[in-house]
């Protein structure tokens, strides 16, 4: 049996480690669920997601060798996700946060992904990035203006709404990520 990969995907701000923590929290101790912990060249001591540091040097040989499934360049940072083809294949749900723009690539990789692409008005972004305070206000404007990428293109895309208090969001994604309701 086969499992499913669920892409988060969305512009810089917008919550999705917010709620990517959130569902973790509610699916902790059923091992059905793997949140990736994703490889960035960003210390780890520059605060928000849980990531494996990676000097550029290891990224790049890393991402030559081929151990990265998915990777991206963003925000003059790079991206990498851990190889996951063991946990589909034993029928275990992944769930990663990637870039919208790799998850065209993915379904030609790995056939039937569900994306979830998380929006929210550009007033919020904004707002969100200032308070979280993890980049400098030039690095927030750099992101803003990234914000009207194109979303993930094509079916199966789940469109959600950010707008909300967190804690309904995260019950409303959680259940998502569960396939309440089902999923494309
Ligand atoms: N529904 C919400 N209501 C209010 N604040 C929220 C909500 N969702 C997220 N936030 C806040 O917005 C800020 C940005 O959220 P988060 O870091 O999860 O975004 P992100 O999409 O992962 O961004 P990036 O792509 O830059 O990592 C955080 O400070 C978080 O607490
Ligand atoms: O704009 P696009 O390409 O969709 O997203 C690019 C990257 O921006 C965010 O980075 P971070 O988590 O703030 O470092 C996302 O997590 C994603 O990896």
């Amino acid at each position: 049996m086969t499992g499913r990969l669920v892409l988060v995907a969305g512009p810089s701000g917008v919550g999705k480690d917010s709620l990517l923590d959130g569902a973790k929290e509610a699916l902790a101790g059923d091992s059905g669920y793997l949140f990736l912990r994703r490889y960035i060249t960003r210390p780890a001591e520059a605060g928000g997601e849980d990531h494996n540091e990676i000097s550029e040097t290891a990224f790049e040989e890393r991402r030559a060798a081929g151990d990265f499934p998915l990777w991206w360049d963003a925000h003059g940072l790079r991206y990498g996700l851990p190889d996951f083809s063991g946990e589909l294949m034993a029928g275990r749900t992944v769930i990663a946060n990637v870039s919208r723009g790799v998850i065209g690539d993915a379904r030609r990789k790995f056939g039937a992904v569900t994306a979830i692409h998380v929006t929210a008005p550009a007033d919020k972004l904004r707002q969100r990035l200032l308070e979280r305070g993890r980049e400098t206000e030039a690095e927030i404007e750099r992101r803003l203006a990234r914000a009207a990428a194109p979303g993930p293109g094509g079916s199966g895309v789940i469109e959600f709404s950010n707008e909300g208090p967190l804690d309904a969001e995260i019950e409303r994604f959680t259940a998502i990520i569960r396939g309440e309701g089902g999923l494309p």
